[in-house]
């Protein structure tokens, strides 16, 4: 495919092969390999938390622990995964290479939750627990690192098909991208806690984690098979060297040289990137302190993932302590994690076409760092309502599990089976009690069998509910096990309705629209043409942050309330959005293109012998143009926060 570069703005013009509607048809296949991949992705994610609780049986605050350094990896690979593409393999073998490991581990994932593979008693538990976390363990590394890595390629692989005729095609493809996100999302948040919660098993049966993990494998299979299969369609952009690498040099060197001249008898530069100019181009110096000052920003945003990123982990394990009984349909706690999809889907159309414009049209100019700010505040109170809620929960709660537990005491001089279609208790010998199995909340049927005896009775089981059932001596031949049976409730249903939940969803997704959106397209505005790649890494590399503060504040806080501990997030991410707010004030939007179009004219100036006192002119002009902070609007043009 052609490649013409236009000398005075370095931007390339690419040929186009075949095109529908105006969009290169390459890009169907990287839109479907999103949605799959994140089907993958976030439907592992979804049951993740409970099979460390329920198949892996770690406490909550091992398995938040351990949720959380694993988002964290995968929001921490996508450097790699940057550097990878940009210096050495190229978007389009990175996104292959990486997807491979990446389904290896999904993989991985899916024979770990297999319990009958060391369950050699055959009474439904592993016997080698090692077995089961080390290959889990090893799986989600390999997950970490597909995913992460992959992450800055694909949205930037499907822009390089664009040409520069296509920009308002190429706007388009980013919204549907992240609406193919957030579908992937959602779909695979309702269906793999649906897979999860069936029964499956050689030996016995037990909660299939294995087919919540093992469909998005296979999702993660299409997602490679379908980029493979547009792969003669699509503009594959040479590497174009490491530009991380290039920019650290540079940072080294302006740093060192800046102390090997320490002295006073050195006149100081303007700024302290300026001591790299006796070695290194003043565009890329330009262009460094562009990165720099959007850095710089970042640093606050981390608190902001760390109260987000909460939904799988400490929201998910609250919702198992809720009852789920919404009368038609019976919601998984896992599942309540679609909210924030749902709302995703609505919210981004409803900002874009309404919100924002009627703000626009009270002369509000709602910049994108205020909608930040305000995306903030939103999370800050999504967890004052988790808190609220949490306290809800311990009034009613009498006990920590969303499971309904049942035992069979039996009074007859006979021994007698009981199960269920999914639950077998076995051979219950006279005068003794089963242990207490897992019954799926709704209705169940018992069948009793005793030789010639066999009788059925149902009950209706609450979320969390606890059972124990007596089965009288006086049972016989031809009786009314429904009315011969009696039960005790050793503990009561959950009475707090997991629909509590819905306004910290709204609240945290409303928040996430305005941070996260917003967020995404800043740092892709303000970043230099060569450095989108390294700003984005740099964004999500703020998730990766905030995963790690959920670890020390959750280990150092060490709270004995939950409630408690929402409250101290909310305080401190209502710190953060302060300080975030004052540094935001301060900040002055620029226009990278117009900037690095400047440098580039003065090169070309350059080679027309322009006079020396001219160009230090310009020069100057430039600089003060990256440095000053002055009052245009957004834009184009510059202005404050
Ligand atoms: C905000 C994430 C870092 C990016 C995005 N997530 C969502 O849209 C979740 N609603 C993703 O790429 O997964």
């Amino acid at each position: 495919m052609a490649d013409h570069e236009d000398p005075k703005t370095g931007k390339k013009n690419k040929g186009t092969s075949k095109e529908v509607c105006g969009y290169p048809l390459s890009i169907f296949f990287i839109v479907v390999n999103e949605f799959c991949e994140r089907f993958s992705y976030y439907g592992m994610r979804a049951v993740l938390v409970l099979y460390f609780k329920y198949f892996l049986r770690w406490d909550d605050d091992l398995a938040t622990s351990i949720y959380h350094t694993f988002v964290a990896l995968c929001y921490l690979t996508p450097i790699l995964g940057a550097i990878v593409a940009d210096s050495w393999l190229g978007k389009f073998k990175t996104i292959i290479y990486l997807s491979i490991v990446y389904a290896i581990g999904q993989v991985a994932m899916a024979v770990s939750a297999i319990h009958d593979i060391t369950d050699t008693d055959r009474d439904g538990t592993p016997n080698n627990m090692t077995f089961h976390v080390v290959l889990s363990m090893v799986g989600l590394f390999l997950i970490a690192l597909g995913t992460g890595g992959i992450k800055p390629c694909v949205a930037a692989f499907g822009g390089d098909q664009f040409g520069d005729h296509q920009e308002r095609q190429r706007r388009t493809f980013f919204s549907v991208f992240y609406l193919c996100i957030n579908g992937g999302s959602l779909l695979s948040t309702i269906i793999t806690p649906i897979l999860r919660a069936q029964n499956c098993g050689i030996y016995s049966k037990q909660k299939c984690y294995s087919l919540a993990f093992g469909v998005p494998a296979a999702l993660m299979v299409v997602a490679l098979v379908v980029f493979i299969v547009g792969s003669g369609m699509y503009y594959k952009a040479k590497p174009e060297g490491n530009i991380m690498g290039d920019v650290c040099k540079c940072i080294g060197f302006a740093i060192s040289n800046r102390y090997k001249h320490r002295s006073k008898q050195y006149p100081s530069r303007e700024h302290w990137m300026d001591w790299a100019e006796d070695k290194y181009d003043k565009l890329l110096i330009a262009q460094i302190k562009m990165v720099l000052k959007v850095l710089f920003l970042y640093i606050p945003l981390p608190m902001f993932w760390t109260l987000f990123d909460q939904k799988g982990s400490r929201w998910t394990l609250q919702a198992t302590t809720m009852d789920g009984n919404f009368g038609a349909i019976v919601i998984q706690p896992d599942q309540m994690q679609t909210v924030n999809p749902i709302l995703i889907l609505t919210l981004v159309p409803i900002m874009d076409s309404v919100i924002y414009p009627l703000i626009k049209k009270c002369g509000l100019n709602f910049t994108p760092l205020k909608r930040m700010t305000v995306g903030m505040f939103l999370a800050a109170l999504a967890f004052v309502c988790a808190a609220v809620v949490q306290i809800e929960i311990d009034v009613s709660r009498k006990h920590l599990t969303y499971f309904n537990l049942t035992q069979f005491v039996n009074g007859m001089n006979k021994p007698v089976n009981v199960s269920t279609s999914e639950v077998v208790f076995g051979q219950i010998e006279k005068f003794h009690y089963s242990n207490y199995s897992q019954i799926r909340n709704g209705r169940a049927t018992f069948f009793l069998q005793s030789g010639q005896l066999s009788c059925a009775f149902s009950r209706d089981f609450g979320f969390g509910s606890s059972y124990t059932f007596f089965i009288p001596s006086t049972l016989s031949l031809g009786s009314n096990c429904q009315e011969s049976i009696t039960g005790a409730e050793d503990i009561k249903p959950n009475s707090v309705h997991m629909a509590l939940q819905v306004p910290q969803y709204f609240f945290i997704t409303a928040g996430e629209v305005m941070f996260s959106v917003t967020g995404l397209e800043f740092s892709y505005s303000q970043a230099p043409s060569n450095m989108k790649a390294v700003l984005q890494a740099g964004w999500l590399l703020t998730v990766a942050i905030g995963n790690f503060i959920v670890l020390i504040v959750a280990e150092v806080a060490k709270l004995p309330k939950q409630w408690t501990e929402y409250v101290l997030f909310a305080s401190l991410l209502l710190c953060v959005c302060i300080i975030f707010s004052i540094m935001a004030y301060f900040y002055t939007y620029i226009d990278p293109t117009e900037i690095e179009a400047k440098f580039r004219r003065n090169v070309g100036d350059d080679d027309d012998d322009k006079n020396d006192k001219q160009r230090k002119l310009e020069m100057e002009m430039m600089k003060r143009d990256l440095d000053r902070s002055d009052d245009e609007h957004y834009k184009g043009k510059q202005t404050k926060m």
